[in-house]
């Protein structure tokens, strides 16, 4: 079989492990305390899109927001990986959104339930073109920005992170066996907002890469026992 291409990691199906509130900005804008210990979540690989086809909002939310954060795409697996080993498991990265129901994550936080509803819906992880290591030689001061129909809504650097892309890669490790084409979004700066159908998000790293995506409503699902549908 021919060896898989890590430029087309979204294609592989590994786990998309994100880190919530690594930039204390952000955890103040949404009066969130700053963690002591990194902040975790998974969304499945359904959870991919790509430029060129539309993030869909999901139609029980009525606050979809844009988190726009720099994703670490990991090139050797590993388990209870050494922070001064880590960005030896990096392969490169990838400018990702992290697409989330504020209203539905705000009450699942009041209920002590699982966010899985407000972040894992299909196309709640929008990925830039794979970006080498080596277009990146320090990843801790990468310049991330994303606006809205041409209106700047965030604006921050990995320099502002609680917790460094080495130090999440060894905590991680210690209890998720990290595997090649596994990706890590690093958590997002403040300046969060909602979308709407038909809006228009444009994303950047500085210098390196941009994308665009359009918000497209979920089309109606089909009701078991009516239309047809059996
Ligand atoms: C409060 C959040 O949604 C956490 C998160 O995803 C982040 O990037 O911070
Ligand atoms: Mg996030």
């Amino acid at each position: 079989m021919a060896a898989r291409n890590i430029s087309r990691f979204w294609e592989w199906g590994r786990k998309i492990i994100c880190v919530g509130r690594n930039y204390a900005d952000h955890a103040k804008e949404l009066k969130n305390a700053i963690p002591t210990e990194p902040v975790l979540f998974l969304k499945p690989p359904s959870a991919y899109v790509r430029e060129g086809s539309p993030i869909l909002v999901p139609l029980y939310t009525s606050n979809l927001h844009h988190e726009v954060e720099l994703g670490v795409v990991i090139g050797k697996g590993g388990t209870s990986i050494q922070q001064s080993d880590a960005m030896d498991h990096v392969a490169g990265y990838a400018l990702c959104l992290d697409m989330t129901a504020r209203d539905i994550q705000d009450e699942c936080k009041s209920k002590g339930l699982p966010w899985t509803m407000a972040k894992a819906f299909n196309t709640s992880c929008p990925v830039s073109e794979f970006i080498p290591k080596e277009s990146i030689p320090d990843p801790s001061k990468v310049k991330l920005w994303l606006k809205v129909n041409d209106q700047l809504k965030q604006s921050g650097c990995t320099s502002q992170m609680i917790f460094s892309i080495p130090y999440l890669i060894s905590y991680i490790s210690d209890f998720i066996t990290l595997e090649e084409g596994d990706l890590i979004l690093t958590g997002t700066p403040k300046g969060v907002s909602a979308v709407q159908e038909h809006d228009e998000l444009q994303a950047g790293i500085e210098n390196v890469v941009t994308m665009t995506f359009q918000d497209q409503s979920e089309p109606p699902q089909p009701v078991p026992g009516q239309s047809g549908v059996t």
